[in-house]
């Protein structure tokens, strides 16, 4: 039976990857170097170079269920699948080299990788910077610094990393946390005295991948501690990769020796996608779930889409659970009928939604936007929501007036054409300008 096993392995790593959607890569890293160590009449040992951390997520993938319907389709029997990190009993023959395992800590996303990162206008630079952090960490691009509004894939680029160097770089250590994570794990460390094998943890690595550094930023005692995770790191030339739904500068609370840190290596945005590579990601997202999805479905998808690409995967899944629901096959009816919430529920462009939005932003009121206030950290808020209102609603200057603190339409005009004067030329400006327009999702 080994032998049988041993000799169709590659077909067995076949149906994991067609029928059982695992990604090549995750299979390639997790269940190719597997080597069988005992077979017994029900169960197989297999022994895992990659320790019992490995253990634990391959479980917690049901790689392991998948594993053993993958052999016994080969087979004709079912086996228990059962892993060992002990080689003791491993034949002597096997070629196979125990070297330093990668650490995999944190739960990378097998489907987040480079082959499967939809590449278009918006998130090319983004995508090129990771790549070349992947093939050379440490190099000339560290920190990474990569942002952009949710959903956009900042995620994905970083899971697309790790995955990268892990599986070519066996010998470095990688650790991708949440900064929720790294929150958490600090605030344990100190409730419970273990700050030096937090310490331990964090700094004795090669690849730190950070994800939403916000949430670190919000608190100083975070803050601080990442500060100085942060310099060992890179003075020790490791890679950092950082990820925020904000560029540094706009990032109100970073303090300056943190904000001119992350300046040091590169930063790369992502914006929402256009058009075509909405299209081109569904067309992936189809091909990798097999689904059978016909032009003008997911043309309807991507024009009635525009928030970001979590909602367009989600919107292509609430097609299909339709669908199966309502055993139909998905046409241009059934899809609109399935997206009707959602679709409406995308929210309509307002001045009142602008205020909000521009006073969340600015970290005033909304009764500051339409108060008499002069000064200007009231006032060219005020602007800016002049400028939006007419530039993306259709009210008219008198009604805009009117909701923003009952002023003259000339006042709005004057506001306008200020905002759109200055952004010829203020660099700040026009990139919190594109933060509001992400945050309000105009159509496209
Ligand atoms: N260019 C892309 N090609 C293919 N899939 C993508 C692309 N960008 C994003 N996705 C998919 O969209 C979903 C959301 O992406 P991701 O979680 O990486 O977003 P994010 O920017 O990290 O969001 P958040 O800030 O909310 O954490 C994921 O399922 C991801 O695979």
């Amino acid at each position: 039976m080994k032998e049988l096993i041993e000799s169709k392995w590659q077909e067995i790593l076949n149906i994991l990857v067609k029928e059982h959607e695992i990604s090549e890569v995750a299979v390639n890293t997790w269940i190719q170097p597997l080597i069988i160590q005992t077979i017994t009449d029900d169960s197989i040992t297999f022994f895992m170079v990659r320790g019992p951390r490995g253990i634990e997520f391959i479980k917690h993938k049901y790689y392991d269920i998948y594993l053993s319907m993958a052999i016994e389709q080969v087979t004709g029997k079912q086996f228990k699948i059962l892993f060992t990190d002990s080689n003791s009993a491993a034949p002597k023959s096997e070629p196979k080299k125990v070297s330093v395992p990668a650490e995999y800590i944190g739960n990378l996303n097998p489907r987040y990788t480079f082959d499967t990162f939809v590449v278009g206008p918006t998130n090319k630079m983004a995508h090129a910077v990771s790549v070349a952090v992947a093939e050379s960490p440490g190099g000339a691009y560290n920190p990474l610094f990569l942002y952009g509004g949710a959903g956009l894939g900042k995620t994905h680029l970083m899971h697309s990393i790790a995955h990268h160097i892990i599986n070519n770089r066996p010998d470095l250590r990688v650790l991708y946390v949440t900064s929720e994570k790294f929150t958490n794990e600090l605030i344990d460390s100190l409730k419970h005295d273990k700050n030096k094998e937090f310490r331990d943890k964090y700094r004795n690595i090669d690849v730190l991948l950070i994800d939403d550094i916000q949430f670190i930023i919000g608190k100083e005692s975070t803050q601080e501690e990442f500060f100085h995770t942060f310099n060992e790191l890179h003075e020790a030339k490791k890679q950092i990769v950082i990820s925020s739904d904000k560029h540094p500068r706009e990032i109100a609370t970073l303090e300056e020796r943190l904000r001119s840190r992350f300046e040091w290596g590169i930063t790369a945005d992502i914006q929402p996608p256009d058009y075509e590579t909405k299209m081109a990601i569904l067309k992936k997202r189809a091909e990798l779930e097999h689904l059978d999805i016909n032009q003008e479905v997911m043309q309807y998808v991507a024009t009635n889409i525009n928030s970001n690409i979590r909602e367009l995967e989600g919107a292509l899944n609430k097609i299909y659970v339709f669908a199966n629901l309502e055993k139909k096959p998905v046409t241009l009816e059934l899809a609109e009928n399935a997206l009707k919430d959602t679709i409406e529920c995308q929210k309509e462009v307002t001045p009142q939604l602008i205020m909000d939005v521009v006073a969340e932003h600015y970290n005033i009121s909304v009764s500051d936007i339409i108060s008499k206030k002069k000064n200007k950290e009231i006032a060219n808020p005020r602007q800016i929501c002049m400028y939006l209102s007419r530039k993306y609603t259709d009210y008219s200057l008198q009604n805009i007036g009117k909701i923003m603190g009952n002023r003259d339409h000339t006042t709005v005009i004057h506001g306008h054409d200020k905002i759109g004067k200055m952004l010829e030329t203020d660099e700040n400006l026009k990139s919190n300008l594109d933060i509001i327009i992400k945050k309000l999702n105009p159509p496209t």
